[in-house]
């Protein structure tokens, strides 16, 4: 079966707990040639702040997922062509891999159609996430590419994330988990500035994630990254 991160290279997470850069717009922001907008973060994200990203994102071409950091921020939108759902492979406990998962299900209806899972592999520690879900980052590139292994063969996982957010990762554990997949996808994201770290990064998986370049520098930098996964 074929899904739409098939297709992608880039993808670009809005943050709705952080501004855009003073005069750029969703229209820039959806106009920036990325294959799919994410809108999550961490910390400090409502319902009302999501609403507000996907209202202002809706009337642009762009795919649009939301990809919630608990089951309280979910948002029912018609402008939502999906939701992402995190289970963080490395996490100290089981309420971020299962728990808070199990708590969705339980009190929401959900979009079966609609919901994808993403395996992440959390391995930066100061990361908010990391920090939140005690992950535990202290693998070597033969473990990170292990827990590739497992999501993809053992729990059927279609998305695995190598998530390094905040800081540019090491290339040679993001190529672990790549040559470690046959058939899922592997996301990289973190730290990813410009034409050369997306190009170098793109090489060594299947889509790259862009975050917070889009609210520190803005639309022109986030293009150039574009052009990076797109070149490689
Ligand atoms: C079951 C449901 C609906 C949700 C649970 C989903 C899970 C397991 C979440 C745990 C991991 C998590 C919080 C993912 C959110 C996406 C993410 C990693 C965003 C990037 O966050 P950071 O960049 O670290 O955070 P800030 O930018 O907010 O500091
Ligand atoms: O914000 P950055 O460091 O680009 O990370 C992107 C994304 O992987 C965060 O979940
Ligand atoms: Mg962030």
């Amino acid at each position: 079966m074929s899904n739409p991160w098939d297709d992608w290279d880039h993808v670009l997470k809005v943050d709705p707990d952080k501004e855009l850069r003073d005069g750029e717009t969703f229209e820039d922001v959806c106009r920036t040639g990325t294959d799919a907008i994410e809108i999550g973060g961490t910390l400090d994200v409502t319902a009302e702040k999501m609403t507000r990203v996907v209202d202002a994102a809706a009337e642009y071409d762009v795919p649009l997922y939301q990809e919630p950091s608990n089951p309280g921020v979910v948002i029912d939108s018609p402008a939502l062509d999906g939701y992402l759902i995190p289970t963080v492979f490395n996490a100290g406990g089981p309420f971020w891999i299962t728990g808070a998962h199990k708590e969705w299900v339980r009190i929401d209806d959900l979009d079966w159609s609609r919901t994808h899972t993403e395996a992440y592999i959390v391995l930066n520690p100061e990361a908010s996430v990391a920090q939140l879900t005690e992950a535990n980052c202290d693998l070597a590139a033969d473990d990170v590419a292990a827990y590739a292994k497992v999501a993809e063969r053992m729990f059927g996982q279609e998305i695995v994330y190598v998530e390094y957010s905040g800081m540019f990762g090491d290339p040679e554990k993001v190529a672990a988990a790549h040559d470690a997949l046959d058939d899922a996808t592997l996301f990289y994201g973190g730290g990813i500035h410009d034409y050369e770290s997306a190009n170098e990064m793109a090489a060594h998986s299947d889509v790259i994630v862009v975050g917070d370049l889009l609210h520190d520098e803005g639309v022109d930098a986030v293009r150039e990254t574009v052009k990076g996964a797109k070149d490689a």
